[in-house]
């Protein structure tokens, strides 16, 4: 760790020093000011508004073609918008070309250039800007040792494995000491295991450069929580929901927000009653259950109660005084975790606990426990555009 530090305040000098230029000026930051982008007359990205403060990490999140790519790629230069603008720092850069704006890319599919070895695909960016060969020799090494990659400097593309080669990208990118790295789905290419740890080391990285801004496009909610201080999630081109990764998991504003991070269950609730804001009572059919009212829904509001699935207990705590009961429709064992589904008076829920040793066998009766303060509710989005 204490190695790698030292490489990283060469490379984006001495840790005070680099709080002060946090603090006194916004040179990494990037902002979305309405941008549009169309192709054709096929508008895919709508008038966003997204600012990613410096030294922050945000995470676009979405299905796919819900425009993530094509706002990661506006920031590059790659696309021009049909509209807005876009800054970094307080430079207007919606019209320069990518060579001026100083960000480091990686892109899903490694992208490093086959005919050349791990040095000279890392020291690319640097001869494109004209670097010094003084320049040039200690930057590719420190570049490499950010990433663990020093030892593997005489290898081709070939020699490596997928996440050695993403390394390698990533290396590549910060070499030119960018002001943000944009990351589109830098892990997706890799298997489970590598991308977890990966992912370990992405967010190891960002410890050792704290300023450097980040925006990182995927469509895997685990990466953008374990790795994004907000998050943005897309859909149709627009974004649909913004927040940190903590209060979106905990308060999604909307259904699609709540289904799309973290696989809720989504209880139609109606009859909102509660006086004091925060805590409101409803009605799931005739049960009365109480959650957080985060979103200040009004009074005699329908809406839905977000219940995340290893928030239902067997084991009824002392603060749980919610309870739904059940038949059990599917019981999986998946090494680490049990999950469940159960059905409610036509709603199937699920659950997920640790491993059982008597789960419960389908067609049994069930009785689920939970606490009014881990549960919050949503707004039901009738018009889902
Ligand atoms: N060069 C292009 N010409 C025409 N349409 C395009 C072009 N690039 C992207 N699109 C369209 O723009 C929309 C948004 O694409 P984009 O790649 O930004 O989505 P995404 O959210 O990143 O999706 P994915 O997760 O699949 O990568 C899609 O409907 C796509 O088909």
């Amino acid at each position: 760790m204490s190695g790698v530090m030292t490489v990283s305040e060469k490379v984006h000098g001495s840790a005070s020093a680099a709080q002060g230029a946090v603090a006194g000026n916004t040179g990494s930051r990037i902002g979305f000011e309405n941008v549009s982008v169309a192709y054709g007359s096929l508008v895919v990205l709508e008038s966003l508004n997204l600012t990613v403060n410096p030294g922050e990490i945000v995470a676009l999140i979405g299905p796919s073609g819900s425009g993530k790519t094509t706002a990661l790629r506006a920031v590059a230069g790659f696309v021009r918008p049909s509209a807005g603008r876009i800054t970094i720092g307080d430079r207007d850069v919606t019209h320069l070309p990518p060579y001026e704006r100083n960000i480091g890319m990686v892109v899903q599919n490694y992208a490093l250039f086959p005919h050349m070895r791990v040095e000279e695909n890392v020291a690319f960016g640097l001869r494109a800007k004209g670097a010094s060969e003084d320049i040039i020799r200690a930057r590719v090494p420190e570049s490499l040792a950010m990433v663990g990659m020093a030892p593997y400097t005489k290898r081709y593309p070939r020699e490596l494995s997928g996440g050695q080669q993403q390394r390698v990208a990533i290396a590549r990118a910060l070499a030119i000491r960018p002001q943000v790295l944009l990351l589109d789905e830098p892990l997706s290419a890799l298997d489970a295991q590598i991308r977890r740890s990966m992912l370990d080391e992405l967010a190891k990285l960002h410890r050792d450069l704290p300023n450097l801004t980040v925006l990182y496009v995927t469509h895997d909610q685990t990466e953008a929580l374990t790795l994004a201080n907000h998050i943005g999630i897309m859909r149709g081109g627009k974004l649909k929901a913004f927040g940190s990764a903590q209060s979106l998991f905990r308060h999604p504003p909307n259904r699609f927000a709540a289904e799309f991070l973290g696989r809720a269950n989504l209880i139609p609730v109606t009859g909102l009653d509660g006086a004091d804001g925060a805590r409101a009572g409803v009605k799931f059919g005739a049960q009365a259950l109480s959650a957080q009212n985060h979103h200040r829904l009004a009074k005699g509001s329908d809406c839905l109660l977000c219940v995340r699935p290893h928030d239902f207990k067997l084991q009824k705590g002392e603060n749980d005084t919610n309870s739904l009961t059940g038949v059990v429709q599917s019981v999986q064992w998946q090494g680490d975790v049990h999950n469940i589904t159960f059905e409610v008076a036509e709603q199937v829920l699920r659950m997920t606990s640790a491993p059982m040793s008597n789960p419960p066998e389908p067609g049994a009766s069930i009785t689920v426990h939970f606490n009014p303060a881990d549960v919050t509710l949503v707004p039901e989005d009738k018009v889902d555009g």
